[in-house]
């Protein structure tokens, strides 16, 4: 491994990172693979997970990929078996994959709401549980769900991703518990406004609407798929051994900073 992109906290280890070919999920992949770990990138489609597979590969790191839907639990099950089998354990589930889409409430079709909590909620659920399987086993394990801050604060526009995320934060913390006496870790990570692909396309399409976004921000910035995926390798790693059922807020501030006493029009 070369030593210039990471340590080696993750040698000897095996991660599984669904949405492992886009985005927030490659940078944690590539992290995983930095610290010595090898790791495997799910998602539907297989261009962008060997994308992602010659990208770590080209690093020194050892990645593979598995092409699956995670809305279809036995398909999920075959991938999370092989990837377990192929390294003998499995040390790390990264619960990354989403869908998305800006619509007004009244116009979300039954369709793309089930899509939505297809694909956050029911997808996440099955990774977990076939994952867990062997980290129950093994007695030892953490899952890492990313979530996003309207789990909690709600966000009118994106109803059904809030629902699900919600959801899925909900059975982060009821999972904690269940099974942190046979030594399995679960937690959340909340990034905030991301530059990634998927987001942009989903979320602000334009100029106007990035801006808005942006303006959201106490921070003044978006943040990279690489320093959200910083946080994640924390999580995941045994530096956070005794954190569990915990949610990781990383939004440079932005649910919190709702104040208008702050704001320039006030204060001048
Ligand atoms: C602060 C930010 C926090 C969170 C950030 C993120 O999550 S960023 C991550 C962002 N990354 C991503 O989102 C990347 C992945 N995104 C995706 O795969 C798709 O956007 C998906 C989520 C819709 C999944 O769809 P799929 O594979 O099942 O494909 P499908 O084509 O079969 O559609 C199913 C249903 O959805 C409907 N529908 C679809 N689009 C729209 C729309 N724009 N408008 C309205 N409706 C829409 C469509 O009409 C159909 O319903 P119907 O007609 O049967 O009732
Ligand atoms: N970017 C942002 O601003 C924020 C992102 N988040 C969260 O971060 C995570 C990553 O987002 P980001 O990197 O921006 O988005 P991307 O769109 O890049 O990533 C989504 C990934 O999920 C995969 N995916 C989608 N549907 C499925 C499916 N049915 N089965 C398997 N894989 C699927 C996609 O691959 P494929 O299409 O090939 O299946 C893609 O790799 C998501 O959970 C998102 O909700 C949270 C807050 C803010």
């Amino acid at each position: 491994m070369n030593k210039e992109v990471g340590s080696d906290e993750f040698t000897g280890r095996t991660a599984l990172v669904t949405g492992g070919g886009t985005g927030i999920g490659r940078a944690t992949a590539r992290r995983w693979a930095a610290g010595g770990g090898h790791v495997t990138v799910l998602g539907r489609r297989e261009e962008p997970l060997r994308a992602t597979v010659e990208l770590i590969e080209a690093a020194g790191g050892s990645a593979d990929a598995v092409a699956c839907d995670v809305r279809d639990p036995a398909a999920v099950e075959t991938a999370v078996d092989r990837a377990a089998e192929r390294a003998g354990r499995l040390d790390v589930l990264v619960n990354n994959a989403a869908g998305n889409f800006v619509a007004a409430g009244e116009d979300i079709s039954p369709g793309g709401w089930k899509a939505v909590i297809d694909i956050v909620l029911n997808g996440t659920f099955h990774c977990t549980r076939a994952a867990a399987r062997h980290m129950l086993d093994q007695g030892s394990g953490s899952v890492l769900n990313v979530i996003a801050s309207y789990a909690w604060h709600g966000h009118p526009g994106t109803a059904h991703s809030a629902a699900a995320k919600a959801g899925v934060l909900a059975m982060t913390r009821s999972l904690a518990v269940e099974w942190a006496p046979r030594g399995v870790r679960l937690n959340c990570l909340a990034p905030g406004p991301t530059e990634t692909e998927g987001a942009s396309a989903a979320l602000w399409p334009t100029e106007a609407a990035r801006a808005r976004v942006l303006a959201s921000v106490p921070a003044g910035r978006f943040t990279t798929p690489e320093e959200v995926a910083e946080s994640a390798a924390f999580l995941i790693s045994d530096r956070a051994a005794y954190i569990t059922g915990e949610v990781l807020t990383v939004d440079g501030g932005q649910w919190l900073g709702k104040s208008v006493y702050t704001d320039e029009r006030v204060r001048t």
